[in-house]
């Protein structure tokens, strides 16, 4: 039987939020992973960055203090610096774990691009929420410097960006040649670096893309046979957080969409990862979605655990 082609996109749980989380989460997460390759699938990985891109962007603001003349790395820039530096973490503990397996496999991170429409909505109302809780202080300052910035009640202010959506994958044809010669492969990673095209040049737009929307973009671009989509809850939920909640095993694309009408789906969180299932399944119909935990995935792949949605 021939390998399942899946795009794997991993959530906060699966990355940690500060370095040395991440050290340790990366090699957690590649247990997951190595487990899915010695189950026959061809995996190619997308992952999120909020955290990470924050972190690197606020770093790289700060150099002003330190550097005369500096002018601070834009966002696009510091979303690139999140592939590489989340790329790295995943693509070097997942070749020692399946090493330590005997599967000599190579894996490698593309840096990705993704074009978006200058006219996005998001641009003239940002809503993506990234990065650590910040004092009132700290937030007044970073709207002093032009960025936006939302109030958790009890919790503290957090930066919001503009999330556009993603319309073209630049380095697709080099992603799809890493997953034909079974390569494993990590790609699009924190929803891929925004740009908008201009002629030819690719300029690099100040947003971050929701990674859940291109999961489902990529999984659809590559045909693939699933979308495992690796998060906190081992389920999807109905009355998720009430009394009556209720673990949702299989879905469909209509159920989903009753779902959605009836506000069963937090947005930011599950709602994405639900209209990534479905805008890929529309695309691909024969394709299935898997929805668990890093700890379930093993027992889902087996239908013993997760929401699995079908078209
Ligand atoms: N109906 C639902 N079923 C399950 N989880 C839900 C639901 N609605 C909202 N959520 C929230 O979605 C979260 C997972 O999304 P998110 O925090 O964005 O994780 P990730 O970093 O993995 O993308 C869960 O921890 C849960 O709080
Ligand atoms: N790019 C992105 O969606 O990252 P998060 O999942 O960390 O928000």
């Amino acid at each position: 039987m021939s390998k399942k082609r899946v795009v794997v996109s991993l959530g906060h749980d699966a990355l940690g939020y500060t370095t040395t989380e991440q050290w340790d989460a990366v090699k957690v997460t590649a247990k997951a992973l190595a487990d899915l390759v010695e189950a026959d699938y061809q995996l190619t990985i997308t992952h999120s960055n909020g955290p990470q891109v924050s972190m690197i962007h606020k770093a790289m603001t700060e150099l002003r203090r330190v550097y005369i003349d500096y002018t601070p790395a834009p966002m696009c820039v510091c979303s690139a610096m999140s592939q590489g530096y989340v790329g790295y973490d995943i693509q070097n503990s997942l070749r020692a774990e399946l090493l330590d397996r005997g599967i000599s496999k190579p894996v490698s991170t593309i840096l990705t691009q993704v074009t978006v429409d200058p006219y996005d909505e998001a641009f003239y109302e940002p809503t993506k929420v990234i990065g650590r809780y910040m004092s009132k202080e700290d937030a007044e300052i970073e709207v002093k410097k032009g960025n936006y910035v939302k109030e958790d009640p009890g919790k503290g202010f957090r930066r919001v960006v503009a999330a556009p959506k993603p319309i073209d994958i630049v380095e697709i044809e080099a992603i799809r040649a890493l997953a034909a010669a079974d390569q494993v492969v990590i790609a699009c990673g924190g929803g891929g670096i925004p740009v908008i095209e201009q002629k030819h040049a690719l300029k690099g737009a100040s947003a971050v893309i929701e990674k859940d929307a291109i999961a489902g973009k990529l999984a659809s671009d590559l045909s693939c046979d699933e979308l495992i989509i690796l998060t906190t809850v081992p389920y999807v939920y109905k009355n998720f957080g009430k009394e009556d909640q209720a673990a949702l095993e299989t879905l469909t694309v209509a159920e989903a969409k009753d779902l959605i009408a009836a506000g069963q789906f937090e947005e930011g969180t599950m709602l994405p990862k639900i209209e990534a299932a479905i805008s890929y399944l529309e695309k691909v119909p024969a394709g299935k979605v898997l929805i668990t935990s890093m700890d379930h995935v093993k027992d889902a792949i087996k239908g013993k655990a997760g929401t699995v949605i079908t078209a």
